[in-house]
């Protein structure tokens, strides 16, 4: 921004000095007179570039040089150091695109390596040795309700058309063979490329396609897989979406249609534990947005499951209204042998027995009201500017440590009011200082770097996250996720989701999806075939096979449904 405006101001003072070069101007500035425009032409006259031999030392022991009257030639060394600053400016700019890429594409590879690594150890395993079966049987279920509820269209169609636009090492394929309606056709994308050649694998091996005869009468469901970065690219890339069809140009904008594909399309599209990774910045975001609604038909839906920014907020502003009550989180610990520890300042350890007989326990009664999000998104920003600038309001400026609630110390390193009777600036925050903000149980955590490294923005204590990109945070699930991930702030996502055409059908935080769907007849013993409750439900808590710190990490999630409008 800084280098445009400089650039303009440049162009500004050549401009000017050619037409106020008048021969009235060079004879005042021949007689040296200080109120006649050539004393003002001088200091007009753009700096001269440091010689980059010099060191700025050297420059300033120098004699001042004396102005010459301009002529010709000063000119065009005018003109030629114009040009000269506006490759300067070219060059910057290459380099600061190069470097933004770089950092989302190095991001993206990151997340791929992270799950291309993850083993995958076959079904007997996760029956019988994972630590946390009964989260991944509650998690499938989950996923399982979505598709069974969602994926049969309002208008019946002989050919159901899905696509997933991150589906791993295609766990849902099972389930989409249980589907209402089999899809003809299931399209599976991942930019994890070790994931998909697993995926391809286990279709090939999978039991569902040997015993076809067990669905003897189902059509077969034709399945392909790609490797693909679904936020940063078009899908329209792969060679199998345009012959279904897609529309690249659905989204907001003067000329564009905000409408379906001009013919087929899919009739889900699928994104289940994927779409946080998008909110790295607004322009995955929107990639994201555009690949979903550009493929989707019209009353097309939209299915997936990702972290619940009302819990991550609620969260924050807890624990960060605890420290600034002086209970720092310092020394915090959390136990990894007590299945139900929550980290919290001071190491506390919260005892959570979830009652699934009691709903209204403080952490089911979720706060959904933090609606006051005040990015726009009919306002796209520009792509990094939005994030490096932090927005405008929200800048955390460094030079005002007085923050209400900001810790600060002196000096010495004690905590202290700051240093104003002296007038000496004493004064640092030490939230930069503290460990991350985090969070969890035995089988998860997260963990918010203090200072978000990229954006420069400190956590924020009314737990809105604006703008609302590129909040990052290290989530850790036991034996499936060592990775970081991005906040999705709801509210913003939705508006988003509205600019593309998608409309909210359904959202529910993975205990309320539990507590209201299982009461269903058929997604109830759909529970106790996946094993998430006991056919004998005299057992336990009613039968659930899902432990407290499992159902405190499964609390971390929300499902939700869109339609294409
Ligand atoms: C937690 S896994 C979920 C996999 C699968 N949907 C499931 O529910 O089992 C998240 C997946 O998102 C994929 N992913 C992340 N960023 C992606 C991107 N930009 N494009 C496509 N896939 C992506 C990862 O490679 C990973 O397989």
């Amino acid at each position: 921004m800084e280098d445009h405006n400089e650039s303009a101001s440049t162009g500004r003072r050549v401009a000017n000095k050619r037409k106020r070069e008048t021969p009235a101007s060079r004879l005042a500035a021949k007689s040296g007179s200080r109120t006649a425009s050539p004393s003002a032409f001088a200091r007009r006259t753009p700096p001269r570039d440091p010689d980059p031999t010099q060191d700025a030392d050297d420059g300033e022991r120098s004699p001042p040089r004396k102005l010459k009257r301009p002529g010709a030639a000063s000119r065009l060394v005018a003109i030629d150091r114009e040009a000269i600053e506006r490759e300067r400016r070219q060059r910057d700019e290459q380099a600061r695109q190069a470097l933004a890429s770089q950092r989302q594409s190095s991001a993206v590879e990151q997340v791929a390596q992270h799950y291309n690594a993850v083993p995958e150890r076959g079904r007997a395993w996760r029956d019988e040795s994972s630590q946390i079966r009964g989260l991944r049987n509650l998690n499938n279920w989950i996923k399982s309700t979505l598709i069974q509820k969602f994926s049969l269209p309002e208008v019946p169609t002989p050919h159901l058309h899905v696509l997933d636009m991150a589906c791993g090492k295609g766990g849902d394929l099972g389930k989409w063979e249980k589907a209402p309606q089999v899809p003809s056709m299931y399209v599976g994308c991942d930019i994890a490329d070790v994931s998909i050649l697993q995926a391809r694998d286990r279709f090939t091996k999978s039991g569902a396609q040997q015993n076809r005869s067990r669905f003897a009468r189902r059509p077969p469901m034709q399945v392909e897989f790609y490797v693909h970065d679904t936020f940063g690219r078009s899908i329209a890339e792969l060679s199998i979406v345009p012959r279904i069809g897609f529309n690249p140009n659905t989204g907001p904008g003067p000329n564009v249609i905000n409408g379906a594909p001009p013919y087929g399309g899919f009739d889900v599209v699928s994104m289940m534990f994927a779409l946080h990774y998008s909110f790295e910045t607004e322009e995955l975001a929107r990639g994201m947005l555009r690949n979903v609604s550009g493929a989707l038909k019209k009353g097309g839906r939209f299915i997936g499951v990702m972290p619940d920014s009302d819990v991550i907020s609620s969260k924050m502003k807890e624990l960060l209204a605890l420290e600034n009550a002086g209970m720092s989180n310092v020394g915090g610990s959390h136990s990894k042998d007590n299945g139900t520890s929550v980290l919290s300042p001071g190491g506390d350890e919260e005892d959570r027995e979830w009652d699934p007989e009691n709903p209204s326990e403080p952490a089911a009664n979720i706060n959904r009201a933090d609606d006051e999000d005040e990015w726009d998104p009919e306002k796209p920003s520009e792509p990094f500017q939005n994030l490096q600038n932090g927005g405008d309001s929200d800048d955390w400026n460094p030079e005002q440590p007085s923050e209400p609630g900001l810790i600060v110390i002196t000096s010495n390193g004690q905590p202290g009011p700051g240093d104003a009777a002296t007038g000496t600036s004493v004064t640092e925050p030490t939230e930069l200082n503290l460990p991350p903000l985090s969070w969890g149980n035995a089988i998860y955590n997260i963990s918010f770097p203090r200072e978000q490294i990229l954006t420069k923005r400190p956590l924020p204590r009314d737990g809105i996250f604006r703008p609302p990109f590129g909040w990052k945070y290290h989530y850790t699930l036991e034996e499936a996720v060592n990775a970081p991930e991005y906040v999705v702030p709801w509210e913003a996502f939705r508006a988003l989701a509205e600019d593309y055409g998608l409309e909210l059908m359904y959202r529910k935080g993975f205990r309320d999806v539990f507590l209201d769907e299982s009461e269903d007849r058929e997604l109830g013993m759909l529970a106790e075939r996946m094993k998430v409750i006991d056919r004998d439900r005299s057992k336990g808590r009613n039968g659930l096979l899902v432990n407290d710190a499992e159902m405190e990490a499964a609390s971390f999630y929300h499902a939700f449904c869109f339609y294409k409008t």
